[in-house]
């Protein structure tokens, strides 16, 4: 925000500069709705035209006011889709497109893992941000699911994030071991489950629980039922203490039956859901406040082969959003615009140049679309 006072005179000037629509008015000034400035139709003014009728001579106003919205939150919001629009896959169902996508289709396991654990490591970007979640923990299982979780971590690594694996049952595989490799070479620790902290709250902000997909059954078996026990532990945490690690299932809670979901009653209750390729029936069951889809790789003869109803992705992103959109705490929107007073002598005399200094500023500062704006101005009554 920046703010122009000059005492002893009544006329006020607002400029808005907003990240969505272009607006701007002024008291007998026309009008003019989106599009944005740079693709305004000849009848619309062009930016370079703009006259200096549309600003208050800073020498005549008194006051200035700029609001703009605050740096870093351009998060790209991916769209939002009914779960009764969406196809869940049967276990069986599942197991079938990753042999037709690894058989007839051509893909490799490698591809479709790396692909996997991107979006893994994208989901989990666009609602933890590192900055306030920079611990992660990644659990991650004997097949498939774990090798997700191995990319994801790395990802990750490369997002800011400070991942540590726990990762008892390494497949002796050369995809597996190489994924160990990369990880290695970043640094990244490897923990034991004996050396895992009693209290994963205490130590991680989020845990990637990538320990079994679409291909459990059964009762888990040890050292992951313990496992299974600590995530269910870490969110009963008592959170008047702490806050409470966020669980981020990778394709299945794990424990969770991949048809009948959390049977039992008292499984993992993860906050986020990454589906991958298409959710399965289990899906139908999370309650959490994050469910997003992953694996921007289905091709439409997979597609149409299994009627399946997905969402599209919006622009380039490796994931969007399913279910229902996330709940937002308004009062934690509202943020506060404070900005060292700036007086009328530091603005330029002229209007087109001082607009071009805050355009630049909107530039630097990341917004989204500094190019939309609303200009708004009043007479010298104070009247808009
Ligand atoms: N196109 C796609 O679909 C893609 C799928 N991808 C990913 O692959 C995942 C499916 O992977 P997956 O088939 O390797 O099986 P997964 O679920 O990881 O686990 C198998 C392991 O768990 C073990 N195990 C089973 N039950 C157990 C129990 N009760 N207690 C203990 N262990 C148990 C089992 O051992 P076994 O029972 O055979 O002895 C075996 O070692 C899928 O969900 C997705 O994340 C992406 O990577 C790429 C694109
Ligand atoms: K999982």
């Amino acid at each position: 925000m920046w703010s122009l006072v000059r005492k002893g005179r009544t006329t006020t000037m607002t400029c808005l500069l907003f990240t969505q629509s272009l607006l701007l008015t002024s008291n007998s000034l026309s009008l003019i709705s989106k599009p944005s400035l740079s693709s305004l139709q000849p009848h619309h003014l062009p930016i370079s035209n703009l006259s200096s009728a549309f600003f208050l001579n800073p020498i005549a106003s008194s006051s200035i006011s700029a609001f703009c919205s605050k740096p870093g939150r351009a998060e790209s919001v991916p769209s939002m889709q009914s779960p009764e629009s969406i196809s869940y896959l049967t276990q069986r169902e599942a197991a079938e497109i990753d042999e037709t996508l690894m058989g007839p289709l051509g893909f490799s396991v490698d591809q479709l893992m790396e692909l996997a654990g991107l979006s893994v490591a994208a989901s989990i970007a666009e609602v933890y941000k590192s900055s306030e979640y920079s611990r992660v923990l990644a659990i991650c299982g004997p097949g498939n699911n774990g090798g997700d979780g191995l990319v994801a971590a790395r990802h990750l690594f490369h997002f800011g994030y400070k991942p540590v694996i726990c990762y008892p049952k390494r497949t002796p595989k050369p995809l597996y071991s190489g994924l160990v490799t990369q990880l290695e070479s970043l640094s990244v620790p490897f923990i034991s489950v004996e050396d895992l902290p009693l209290d994963l709250s205490g130590e991680f902000d989020i845990i990637v629980d990538a320990m079994f997909g679409f291909s459990y059954h059964g009762s888990p078996r040890p050292p992951f039922d313990g496992l299974i026990q600590m995530l269910i532990s870490s969110r009963n945490y008592d959170q008047t203490r702490h806050k409470s690690s966020v669980v981020v299932s990778v394709d299945i809670p794990s424990g969770w039956h991949v048809e009948g979901g959390d049977v039992g009653g008292e499984g993992i209750r993860p906050d986020m859901l990454v589906s991958l390729t298409a959710p399965k029936l289990c899906a139908k069951k999370f309650s959490g406040p994050h469910h997003f889809l992953g694996g921007r790789f289905v091709p439409p003869s997979i597609a149409e082969k299994y009627k399946l109803r997905l969402p599209s992705y919006p622009g380039t992103s490796m994931c969007v959003r399913i279910g229902k959109p996330q709940k937002i705490d308004v009062s934690a929107l509202r943020e506060n615009y404070i900005s060292p007073e700036f007086l009328e002598e530091q603005v330029d005399s002229n209007p087109i140049d001082q607009f071009r200094k805050w355009f630049d500023e909107a530039v630097t500062a990341g917004l989204r679309e500094p190019n939309a704006m609303a200009l708004s101005t009043a007479g010298k009554n104070g009247k808009p």
